[in-house]
């Protein structure tokens, strides 16, 4: 039997619930409800209102009347400010962050506490210092007697659509930005991971936001995710998600043309060349697809390992492997990887892996399911692999790592490139040129030398090809909120 932590006081009252919509400052209950599983045990955790279409327009008419209202009559100070005070109780309510994410997500309590709460905190820091800094501009127009500046703006009601993985930080990475540039939000978590979105919609209206500024709505994606991308009260639809379920947002949008940005899938590639220090490049290639169990978009997936280190390589990857520690997200024992999400999701990955070894991959780690309770995939390496097998080509979101050797570097950009996917690529060398060329002819919205996974609030994120569009973070992230209105003046 796992010792598990103790609930925290704050969070055996918050799981008492009711965990009702959060709708104009007020909590809304519903007549279906989602049941929300603990992945740890593969056993009931709680169970959380659910909203359907009728819902989803309530908080959508709740915002709009917040975004009318009080919301955009605040000075830009007014607005920073609230936004600071709600990263100041991220911060200090941490550790409520950091159980409520290893309760429905799976992932480590301290993992959930220590980069997922702290990153969303110092995520909001970032973005409340932009509302006093978004500017327009004077523009020198050739038509004589004319004045002509532009004004940016905000969209108005945003409706924000997160995935699981990261619960709290992928909500966090689309409202901070998104409060930031003025809008109020209508906001629908994952229906496996409701509850630090839920939570914080409670600390936004401590911080002083003003009620219907941050609505959330736990729902199922067919249902409350597509009745808010349809919405013809949304302005902007924020997703991060599969591939498939953003084709669906943007055909959804088009009824009222709504701005959209996608942060979908990825397969990335990470090339270590034999020139690189391998004990960090090593290393750095293990977690960065084993990192969050491999449940990241960014996942370096696609191992490329030069053939003169290629043994080496892989005898490290294996020895790694060997002592990574599995258990429940709430375990007082200090381990690195929890479960994958959901019993669907493991009967994905280790179909994936049944999949490569069919396909003539051989298995030097791991190769399928820990115990009989929850959903546990034991950490997987692949070698023998070649680029048109399924578990090299396709999304796996889990816990596998596809090891393939290469001879030079022009072959290894061609397979790199190879893909849908234009997430995020890396590579391990100390060869300065080979880096600022690679970093170059990749074809992916970032690009890691020497590290992987590195991400800050200031940086852009984002995807090429069918990685999505629009960029979070950073300058452009207050562009994705905004729209620009030009001005001419007689
Ligand atoms: N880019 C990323 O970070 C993520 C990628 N994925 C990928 O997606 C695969 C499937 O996972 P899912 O949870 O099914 O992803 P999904 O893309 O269906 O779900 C993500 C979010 O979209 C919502 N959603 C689903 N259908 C919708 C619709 N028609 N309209 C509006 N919103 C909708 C869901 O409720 C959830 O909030 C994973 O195995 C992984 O490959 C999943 C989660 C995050
Ligand atoms: N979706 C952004 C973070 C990640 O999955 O890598």
């Amino acid at each position: 039997m796992t010792d598990l932590i103790p609930l925290l006081p704050d969070v055996e009252a918050f799981l008492e619930g009711p965990l009702s919509l959060r709708i104009g400052g007020g909590k809304i209950d519903t007549a279906g409800s989602i049941e929300v599983t603990d992945p740890s045990f593969g056993t009931p955790l709680c169970t959380v209102a659910k909203a359907g279409a009728a819902e989803v327009d309530l908080a959508v008419a709740a915002a709009a009347e917040a975004y009318e209202g009080p919301w955009s009559s605040m000075t830009p100070d007014e607005r920073s400010q609230r936004i600071w005070r709600l990263a100041e109780l991220v911060d200090q309510r941490a550790e409520i962050f950091g159980q409520l994410d290893a309760l429905d997500n799976g992932k480590p309590f301290a993992v959930a506490r220590d980069v997922d709460a702290a990153y969303s905190a110092r995520h909001l820091r970032y973005f409340a210092g932009w509302p006093s800094k978004i500017e327009g501009a004077t523009i020198p127009v050739s038509v004589p007697d004319r004045f002509n500046y532009t004004r940016i703006e905000p969209v108005g009601v945003c409706g924000l659509i997160a995935p699981w993985n990261y619960p709290l930080l992928m909500a966090v990475w689309k409202i901070a930005p998104a409060l930031a540039a003025g809008n109020a939000i209508v906001m629908k978590p994952a229906e496996q991971t409701p509850l630090s979105a839920l939570y914080l919609a409670d600390l936004a209206l401590e911080a002083g936001l003003p009620e219907g500024v941050l609505n959330v709505i736990p729902g199922i994606g067919t249902e409350a995710g597509a009745a808010l991308a349809g919405h013809p009260g949304v302005g902007k639809i924020g997703f991060t998600g599969s591939t498939a379920t953003g084709r669906r947002i943007v055909e959804a949008s088009m009824g009222n043309l709504k701005k959209v940005s996608l942060e979908l899938g990825g397969k990335a590639a990470n090339i270590v060349f034999a020139d690189a220090d391998l004990e960090k490049a090593v290393a750095g290639a293990f977690w960065a697809l084993f990192g969050n169990n491999g449940q990241s978009c960014t996942a370096g997936a696609r191992l490329y390992v030069q053939r003169p280190v290629y043994d080496k390589v892989v005898e490290g990857l294996a020895e790694l492997a060997a002592g990574v520690s599995v258990g429940p997200g709430m375990a007082e024992a200090a381990h690195d990887l929890g479960p994958v999400i959901s019993e669907r999701q493991m009967q994905t990955v280790t179909g994936y892996i049944d999949s490569g070894l069919s396909e003539g991959a051989e298995c030097i780690a791991g190769g399928g399911r820990v115990g009989a309770a929850g959903y546990f995939v034991a950490p997987t390496i692949l070698i023998g692999v070649t680029d048109t097998m399924r578990a090299a080509r396709e999304e796996i979101f889990g816990p596998v790592l596809c090891v393939l050797p290469f001879d030079d570097e022009a072959e290894v950009i061609a397979r790199a490139n190879d893909t849908d996917y234009g997430l995020a690529a890396g590579l391990w060398t100390q060869d300065v040129t080979r880096a600022r060329v690679l970093a170059e002819r990749l074809k992916a919205g970032t690009i890691w030398i020497n590290c992987w996974g590195e991400t800050d609030a200031a940086s852009p994120f984002g995807g090429m090809k069918q990685s999505g569009y629009g960029r979070e973070m950073g300058a452009d992230a207050i562009a994705l909120y905004s729209q620009t209105k030009s001005v001419w003046v007689v």
